[in-house]
């Protein structure tokens, strides 16, 4: 332990959970890092992990060795719930042929007319619709969002959407919540800490088994469902697709796809591709509330550029950098992924100038860099100046890692970014987002669950 990165002292047995109240805060990691260093390490028990703070530290810790530091922790409840299969919580070889083939289905898939796109825009019609039948009546805006983000999920993996009304998809959605909002308790540190023992309690760690338990057995149906119809020709979304390839592999030779890990790369692709951009558009729309003149300047550009009627298209942004620029300063600013997934190096490595043996974990603190002083001018302020030069020109920005780096940079950037622009700019042109009547103040502090939340809010979507 005299060779890892420096850090507060630990005690006996907790190590340093308590200082950490149990939790791993992203403003702690940073006020711990003006003293010990953008490297440095805190004892969760008899475990050391390594925290990354900073764009630098964040960004070399997982890029000088991206193949070193590419395992993912199976911790206690990782393991409960996905055993390692699927592409979120895989390690080694299993994990880089299922991401390798779940990014080729999702190209595939991408492409032609009833591609990725054409989804996107097909739900941001449906969520216009329901903006619209609430007459300027005040709304929360959490669940439409939540159902129509799901529902091009949906439709890449099991190839279909849900009506709002369909109880199966509500359970979804419920389940998926209740997986998120367990993440980011003091009831998980507890199961990490103390699996043996809370296996035989009751809690909420129990309701977000059997949440997952949801999303696994809705998952097995609708592969038998696939099954049953038989694999067309042309694959249609992506269990079709992995289907195929298992129906190929019968030949006898051995192969890494199973219906297991179909099963669990499903399930990630559904919590890792629903939660996440929902929230961020959430905190879109409250912003967006809380900065009218901001929302006012969107609104004029998206008229003079994409008029009122045009379909909009990923490939718009372009042509509309001050709206691209808010769209990314929305995601920098709430920041959902806090703290983000630890990693495992597989095996013996150097880091940022400490060496570091197989197994030892990695945490990067995604937030440090999108709240780096030494990066952004006013890192704590909404900004959308941060990713615009003098003349107004577009400005991608190097610490702006909300999708991670490294070999497991999140494997939906490419979706997330054209759900955000298509979804945030259909919103902002059709309506003029205020708070309801009677409310004076916006709250934007978030709420710590898995992702960061903004405290449930209502606005008014009036249609322009
Ligand atoms: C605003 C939206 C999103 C954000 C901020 C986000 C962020 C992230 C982050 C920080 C990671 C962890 C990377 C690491 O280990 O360092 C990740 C992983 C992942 N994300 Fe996303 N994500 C978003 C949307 C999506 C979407 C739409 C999908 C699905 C299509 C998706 C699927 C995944 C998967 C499967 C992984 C695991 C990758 C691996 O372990 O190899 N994400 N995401």
């Amino acid at each position: 332990s005299k060779r890892l990165p420096p850090g507060p002292v630990p005690l006996p047995l907790v190590g340093n959970l308590l200082q950490m109240k149990f939790q791993f805060h992203r403003d702690l990691l940073m006020k711990l890092a003006k003293t010990h260093g953008d490297i440095f390490t805190l004892w969760f028990g008899r475990t050391p992990i390594i925290i990354l703070n900073g764009f630098h530290a964040v960004k070399d810790g997982l890029t000088t060795h991206p193949e070193d530091v590419s395992g993912r922790l199976l911790s206690p409840f990782f393991k409960t719930m996905a055993k390692g299969k699927g592409i979120m919580l895989a390690t080694g070889r299993n994990w880089k042929q299922q991401r390798r083939f779940g990014m080729m289905i999702l190209r595939n898939l991408g492409m032609g007319k009833k591609g990725l796109e054409y989804r996107v825009q097909e739900e941001a019609r449906h969520l216009l619709e329901c903006f619209a039948s609430m007459k300027g009546k005040p709304l929360d805006p959490s669940f439409p969002l939540f159902h129509s983000i799901s529902n091009v999920i949906c439709a890449v993996v099991f190839g279909y959407r849900f009506p709002s009304e369909d109880e199966n998809f509500h359970k979804l959605l419920k389940a998926t919540e209740n997986i998120f909002r367990f993440g980011g308790s003091l009831g998980y540190s507890l199961y990490e800490f103390f699996p043996w023992i809370m296996d035989h309690l009751p809690g909420p760690h129990k309701k977000a088994f059997s949440s997952y338990e949801v999303l696994n057995s809705f998952t097995r149906k609708e592969i038998r469902k696939h099954l049953e119809r038989g694999i067309p020709d042309n694959p249609e979304d992506f269990i079709d697709y992995y289907l195929a390839e298992i129906e190929k592999a019968k030949d006898g030779t051995k192969s890494a796809y199973d219906e297991d890990n179909l099963a669990h790369s499903v399930i990630d692709l559904f919590l890792g591709g629903s939660e996440t951009t929902s929230t961020t558009l959430h905190w879109g729309l409250l912003y967006m509330v809380a900065y009218p003149d901001i929302q006012e300047k969107v609104q004029q550009e998206l008229e003079a550029v994409l008029g009122s009627s045009q379909l909009i298209c990923y490939e718009d942004r372009r042509k509309v950098p001050y709206t691209n620029a808010v769209i990314h300063e929305i995601q920098r600013f709430s920041n959902i992924i806090s703290v983000g997934m630890p990693r495992i190096c597989v095996r013996k490595t150097e880091l940022l100038g400490f060496p570091l043996s197989k197994g030892t974990i990695v945490l990067p603190n995604i937030a440090s860099s999108l709240y780096d002083p030494k990066q952004w001018n006013s890192p704590r302020q909404f900004n959308p100046g941060h990713f615009l030069d003098k003349d107004g020109n577009f400005v991608n920005q190097e610490a702006f890692l909300p999708f991670s780096a490294g070999h497991r940079v999140c494997l939906g950037e490419n979706l997330a970014r054209t759900e955000l622009f298509i979804f945030f700019s259909n919103l902002l042109r059709a309506f003029t987002l205020r708070l309801a009547e009677g409310v004076k103040q916006v709250n934007i502090e978030p709420v710590f669950t898995s992702t960061l939340q903004p405290h449930p809010y209502r606005v008014c979507a009036i249609p322009r």
